[in-house]
C-alpha cells in the first residue's frame, strides 16, 4: 500500500503540481483545500498511514499557519509552503520542528520538494545515534532528526556507543560532540573507525565555534563531517542529509560492483571474496557447480531474450535456497553454491532445488519454457576451495555425460 500525503493548499494550480509529485514520486496524493477539510479527512484516517503533510501557510480558514501547527500536533511531519520568503515567517516555521519551509514561485522547489519526499520515506530505515553529554544539546539535534523522520538514539556516556552499534545495526549515522562528559569524542572516533569504515558508519562531529583546530581534528580521527556550533536547525539537516545520501551512493556503487547486471546474485569475483569468510565460519561446507542444460538450444528455439528470462528464472531458485549459503553467477549459464552443513543434506538440498528448476514454467512473451539443471558437488577440504571447485566441475561434466538433470556428489 502506498503512503498517503496530505496536501493543503487552496490555489488550484500549485494543488495540481504538488498532486503531481507526490503521485511521481510514488505516494497517494490526499488533496484538500483548507484546513477544515483536512482535519474532517484526517480524522477519519489513520495518521501512521501518511508519510507528512504540504501545507500552504496561508489557507482561507488559516491564515497565519495555524494548519501547519495542527498538523504538526497531530504528529504529521510537515512541509511548508509559502506565498512569501518573508524572513520573519521563515524564522517562525523554522522555530517550530517542519521538515522544510519553501517559497512557491521557484520550480526547482517541486523537484526538491519530490526528493524530499521520497528521503523521507527512505529515513525511515536509517538509525542515528546522537552522543552527547549535555541533555539540552542531545534533546535538540534528536529533535531536529526525527522532522526528517530519522530513527534516532542518543547517548550521554561512550561506554554505550558500542553496544548501540552492535544492537541496532540500522544505525548508519553517528553525531558526537568534541567532548563528552570529560572524554574526547575524537578518540571515540579514532576507535570507531577501527570497527566500522566510512561506507558503513558516517560521523559527523559537533565542534564548538573557537574550535582551535577541533574540527580539522574529527576529520584526520576519521569523521566524514563537522559541524560547528550554533548551528542553525537547516544546517545540520543538510549535513546529515548529505552524509546519508553520501552512504546511499556508496551502497549503490557498492551493490552495483558485486553483483551480477542481469540475476542480482553476487558475481563471481564478490563471490571468491566472500567465500573465505564463510568457511573459517563453517568447517563442513561442500561448493555446487550449477548449470543450465542444452542452454545454447533454449537461446536458439525461442531467441536470447528468453533464454535471459531462464536465467534470472534459475537464479531466483538458487537465491531461494541459498540464505543460510553463498551464492554466484560465475558467468554464462554457470552458477556456484556454497552451503555447509552434512554431505547427505547438502545433496538432497541440492536434488531439492534440481526438481524446483524442473517443474518451472518460463514465461516470456507469449512463450512458455521449461529447462533443467545438471549439478557436481565436492566437499570443501582444509579450506581448498580452487581444489574443490575442479572437483565439482568433474562431477558436472559426469552429471552432463550421464543425461544431465542431475546430481553428483563426492
Ligand atoms: N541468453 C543468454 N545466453 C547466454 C548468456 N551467457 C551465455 N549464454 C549462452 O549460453 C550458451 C551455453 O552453451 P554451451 O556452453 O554450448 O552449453 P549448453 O548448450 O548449455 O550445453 P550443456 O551445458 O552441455 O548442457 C551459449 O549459447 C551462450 O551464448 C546470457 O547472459 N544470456
Amino acid at each position: 500500500m502506498r503512503l498517503k500525503v496530505l496536501v493543503i493548499e487552496d490555489n488550484q494550480q500549485v494543488g495540481e503540481i504538488l498532486r503531481q509529485v507526490v503521485d511521481t514520486a510514488g505516494f497517494e496524493p490526499v488533496m484538500t483545500t483548507s484546513l477544515t477539510q483536512a482535519r474532517y479527512l484526517f480524522a477519519e484516517d489513520q495518521p501512521e498511514t501518511y508519510l507528512c503533510a504540504i501545507v500552504d501557510y496561508a489557507l482561507p480558514d488559516a491564515r497565519h499557519g495555524e494548519a501547519v501547527r495542527e498538523m504538526l500536533d497531530a504528529y504529521i511531519p510537515v512541509i511548508v509552503m509559502a506565498d512569501t520568503d518573508e524572513p520573519s515567517v521563515r524564522n517562525a516555521m523554522f522555530k517550530i520542528p517542519v521538515v522544510d519551509y519553501f517559497a512557491k514561485g521557484n520550480a526547482q522547489v517541486y523537484d526538491y520538494i519530490s526528493r524530499l519526499l521520497t528521503r523521507l520515506d527512505k529515513n525511515r530505515a536509517v538509525g542515528v545515534l546522537v552522543v552527547e553529554a549535555i541533555e539540552r544539546k542531545r534533546r535538540n539535534i534528536q529533535q531536529i532528526l526525527q522532522r526528517y523522520n530519522f530513527d534516532v538514539f542518543a547517548v550521554n556516556d561512550l561506554k554505550k556507543v558500542n553496544r548501540m552499534l552492535s544492537q541496532y545495526p540500522h544505525i548508519r549515522l553517528l553525531i558526537v560532540a568534541d567532548e563528552i562528559a570529560g572524554q574526547s569524542g575524537i578518540l571515540l572516533v579514532e576507535q570507531l573507525r577501527q570497527q566500522y569504515s566510512k561506507d558503513r558508519l558516517a560521523i559527523l562531529g559537533v565542534a564548538p565555534d573557537k574550535s582551535n583546530g577541533v574540527s580539522a581534528s574529527f576529520i584526520k580521527g576519521g569523521a566524514n563531517d563537522y559541524i560547528i556550533e550554533p548551528f542553525s536547525v537547516e544546517e545540520m539537516l543538510c549535513r546529515v542529509q548529505l552524509n546519508v545520501d553520501y552512504l546511499d551512493v556508496i551502497g549503490a556503487l557498492s551493490e552495483a560492483a558485486h553483483s551480477d547486471w542481469l540475476t542480482g546474485l553476487s558475481n563471481r569475483r564478490h563471490f571468491f571474496a566472500q567465500a573465505p569468510d564463510f568457511l573459517r565460519r563453517f568447517k563442513s561446507s561442500q561448493v555446487a557447480l550449477l548449470d543450465i542444460d542444452h542452454f545454447k538450444m533454449v537461446n536458439d528455439t525461442y531467441g536470447h531474450d528468453a533464454g535471459d528470462a531462464a536465467l534470472k528464472a534459475v537464479a531466483g531458485i538458487i537465491k531461494q535456497n541459498s540464505a543460510d549459503g553463498l551464492a554466484a553467477r560465475m558467468g554464462g549459464e554457470e552458477f556456484v553454491l556454497l552451503l555447509h552443513g552434512e554431505p547427505e543434506v547438502i545433496r538432497q538440498r541440492l536434488d531439492g532445488l534440481r526438481q524446483q528448476v524442473e517443474s518451472l514454467t518460463i514465461r516470456y512473451r507469449q512463450q512458455t519454457l521449461q529447462c533443467t539443471i545438471s549439478i557436481g558437488v565436492a566437499q570443501i577440504r582444509s579450506f581448498e576451495l580452487d581444489a574443490a571447485i575442479a572437483s565439482a566441475d568433474k562431477r558436472l561434466y559426469c552429471a552432463k555425460q550421464q543425461g544431465r538433470n542431475r546430481v553428483i556428489s563426492d
